[in-house]
């Protein structure tokens, strides 16, 4: 069984408040994008768990959250027969396009199905949480808005049609460093999030974009100024807007114009500020096929 495990943006990203257990409350609008890793996973005949990925420094023992979700699903069920995984990797590692995170909410899809334990979507997400605070998303997917610590979810109507350009520099940002820098005191400027969920529902793709914001962006553009520098190049070649995705550093810039996107494309890959340069659109199929 093959399954995508697609990346995400984030749209808008408020962080609120710290809670006692060490994570932070957030408010944020997600979405898929056509980017994705691939899990291939089968049954094997001894019993345990095998995972092999194509990238040496990407962990393949439990380490890895393919592996914890399977895991998890497996131990809970107390499935004898073996699983065996292979992960292909494209989604940018340590980005904030949550490719470990939709790795492993595909494998809370693909052991479901295997082994037919008849969980619902929902019943998944349930569990998902457990490996990360963006996995319950990652098995929702396409435009939500996300709370709590990211796991209560709201379906959202699908964006117009639009065109995402994804450029990371070649840096890599820990999440929980980003978190633990934030300082939630002197927030300048916290995301519109409600007007966002406006536009949104009026299918305003001009207005939504106007309004994207996310409070890690000033703390990290500041230690990793290039970031600053992808943004502007993709503004200035035809973006409605350009923002960092999650705890970054990975820029996205969403256009109206395919053609105008691969222009900026073209203009980032020839500037060497990004490491990675990927032109694609927003995804909004929600069924695993
Ligand atoms: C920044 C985002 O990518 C935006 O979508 C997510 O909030 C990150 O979600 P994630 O990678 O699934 O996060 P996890 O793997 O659960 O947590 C990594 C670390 O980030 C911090 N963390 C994460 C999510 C959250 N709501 N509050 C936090 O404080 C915690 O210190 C945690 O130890
Ligand atoms: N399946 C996986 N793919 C990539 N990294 C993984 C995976 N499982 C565990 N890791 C470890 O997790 C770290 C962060 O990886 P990941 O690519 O998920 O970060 P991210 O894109 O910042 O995620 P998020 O946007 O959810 O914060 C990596 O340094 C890696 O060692």
């Amino acid at each position: 069984m093959r399954l995508r495990a697609m990346a995400k943006i984030n749209l808008g990203l408020d962080v609120l408040r710290k809670r006692e257990d060490g994570y932070h409350e957030v408010r944020m609008i997600m979405q898929t994008i056509q980017m994705y890793d691939l899990l291939d996973i089968r049954k094997k005949s001894e019993t345990g768990i095998v995972l092999s990925t194509n990238l040496p420094y990407v962990p393949s023992d439990e380490r890895n959250l393919v592996y914890k979700a399977a895991k998890l699903l497996m131990d809970e069920f107390d499935v004898k027969e073996g699983l065996s995984m292979k992960l292909t990797k494209s989604i940018p590692v340590a980005a904030g396009m949550a490719g470990g995170s939709s790795d492993a909410a595909a494998a809370f899809v693909g052991v479901n199905r295997l082994f037919r334990l008849g969980l619902s979507e929902e019943e998944l997400m349930k569990r998902a949480v457990q490996v990360g605070a963006d996995v319950p998303y990652c098995v929702m997917r396409g435009t939500a808005l996300a709370e709590g610590i990211g796991e209560k979810l709201t379906s959202l109507p699908g964006l117009p049609r639009c065109y995402v350009l994804v450029g990371k520099p070649g840096i890599n940002v820990s999440t929980k460093l980003a978190y633990d820098n934030l300082k939630l005191d002197s927030i300048q400027k916290h995301p519109d999030i409600d007007g966002m969920l406006r536009d949104i529902e009026n299918q305003d793709l001009k207005s939504l974009t106007s309004k994207m914001e996310n409070v890690f962006e000033p703390g990290i553009i500041r230690q990793y100024p290039v970031i600053q520098e992808i943004k502007d190049l993709m503004e200035a070649n035809g973006a409605l807007k350009a923002m960092m995705s999650g705890s970054g550093p990975t820029v996205f810039g969403i256009f109206d114009d395919r053609a105008k996107m691969r222009e900026a494309a073209e203009v980032l890959k020839q500037s060497h500020l990004a490491k990675t340069v990927f032109a694609t659109q927003i995804y909004n199929r929600k069924d695993h096929a």
